[in-house]
């Protein structure tokens, strides 16, 4: 499939920053990210303790002293880890990430600073020199856009810049050369990670979007939906639902053949998606049916929101390729509005499903809220929403 120059600016926008990442998305990338920063703070912090021993073989002085550091680099690694397990946020994953970065590179300059800056590549010290080359290549295993890569990689080599200027041996060609090779590491490492970033929105997207609109899938929709209303529900605020039917869309299959009817499917999401406020979650919930959850909507609103979208697909002409007149299509929606904290997502549904009953045999091409007083489907025909909603 090929892309579009607009596709691959969008793709192109999204490795850079997350800004346009949606925030399942992001809570999804938090979570493999702060898996992956815990397992690096507690493995950095054994192998910190565990070469203490090393040190003491093979250095003459500071070993007391290094001791001490890397102790306490181990305190604040297994802290950072500790602290970063309990979160589940993104902000707290990059806060933990620039934590770990940060508190290795003090490291890395206290203890060049104890050992007298060593650049001499026949002693044992130099390792020291080289930690910065390890800090770059362990982050390989994180999927970071660009801008966080790079903001990491500037910690790096402000440290490193600061060192190699303490020593002497900044502009030295052993050191030139070393810049060298780890700029070329970092590239690799920040296309490692933007790869990875880029997989994981792709794997992200085929998941959570309907193939042929582009809005949520049932699974994501009613997931997002659950997490949202009972996010809203627990602040006793109204959450309304939309539950839209196209009219007599089989007959624009039969009329004019499935892409006609695929067309209509893109034409109507756009139509919705562009009346949408940014909190409203919209979905294909299957077939020729879709879902607008509307968090802190009264039931006034959403009867507004539900004629605003009736208009707007009303007035649609839709061009369609080998089809002389532009198409027109209605929708008939079933409103429903939860006031009540004891009220679940699955009841909601159940109760805009009877309103959108009440709207097709009304006619269609109207919207319908949901009366207690009349319950018109009977319970055997009732959809399972409980079971689809769990
Ligand atoms: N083109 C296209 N058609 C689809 C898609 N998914 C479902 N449909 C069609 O949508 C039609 C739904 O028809 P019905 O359930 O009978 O409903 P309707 O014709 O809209 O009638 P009412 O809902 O009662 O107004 C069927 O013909 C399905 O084949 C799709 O992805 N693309």
């Amino acid at each position: 499939m090929e892309l579009s120059l607009s596709q691959y600016k969008t793709q192109l926008g999204e490795l850079l920053t997350a800004r346009s990442h949606a925030a399942a998305f992001n809570t999804t990338r938090a979570t493999y990210l702060r898996t992956r920063i815990v397992a690096l703070c507690y493995i950095w912090a054994a192998l910190c303790a565990l070469w203490i021993p090393v040190d003491a073989l093979l250095l003459d002085e500071s070993v007391t002293t290094l001791a001490i550091l890397r102790l306490k680099l181990c305190a604040v690694l297994l802290f950072v880890g500790w602290t970063t397990s309990q979160r589940s946020t993104l902000n707290a994953c990059r806060n933990a990430m620039f934590a770990l970065v940060v508190s290795l590179n003090m490291f890395y300059m206290l203890s060049n600073h104890q050992l007298g800056y060593p650049h001499n590549i026949d002693a044992f010290s130099y390792c020291y020199n080289l930690l910065p080359f390890v800090y770059v290549v362990i982050l390989t295993i994180l999927p970071l856009t660009v801008k966080e890569s790079v903001c990491v990689m500037l910690i790096i080599a402000a440290s490193q810049i600061y060192v190699d200027t303490q020593s002497g041996a900044l502009l030295s060609f052993d050191t030139i050369a070393l810049y060298w090779l780890q700029t070329v590491v970092g590239f690799l490492v920040i296309w490692a990670q933007t790869s990875k970033l880029h997989m994981m929105l792709r794997l992200y997207r085929h998941a959570t979007l309907d193939p042929l609109t582009g809005v949520y899938n049932r699974r994501m929709l009613l997931t997002l939906a659950k997490r949202d209303f009972e996010n809203t529900r627990t602040k006793s605020r109204p959450y309304s639902v939309l539950l839209m039917d196209l009219d007599r869309f089989k007959r624009v299959n039969d009329r004019y053949g499935h892409h006609a009817g695929d067309i209509v499917l893109q034409a109507f999401t756009q139509a919705v998606q562009e009346t949408q406020r940014k909190s409203d979650i919209f979905g294909r919930f299957g077939g020729e049916e879709f879902i607008l959850f509307l968090p802190r909507c009264s039931a006034n609103n959403a009867q507004l929101v539900a004629d605003r979208i009736m208009t707007r697909v009303r007035d649609m002409g839709i061009e369609v390729e080998g089809v002389s007149e532009p198409l027109k299509v209605t929708t008939s929606i079933g409103i429903s509005t939860s006031l009540c904290k004891s009220d679940d997502l699955s009841l909601i549904l159940e109760q805009a499903d009877q309103a959108l009953f009440k709207a097709k045999n009304g006619g269609r091409d109207q919207s319908s809220t949901y009366d207690q007083e009349e319950d018109l489907v009977e319970d055997g025909q009732k959809r399972p929403w409980l079971e689809l909603v769990n």
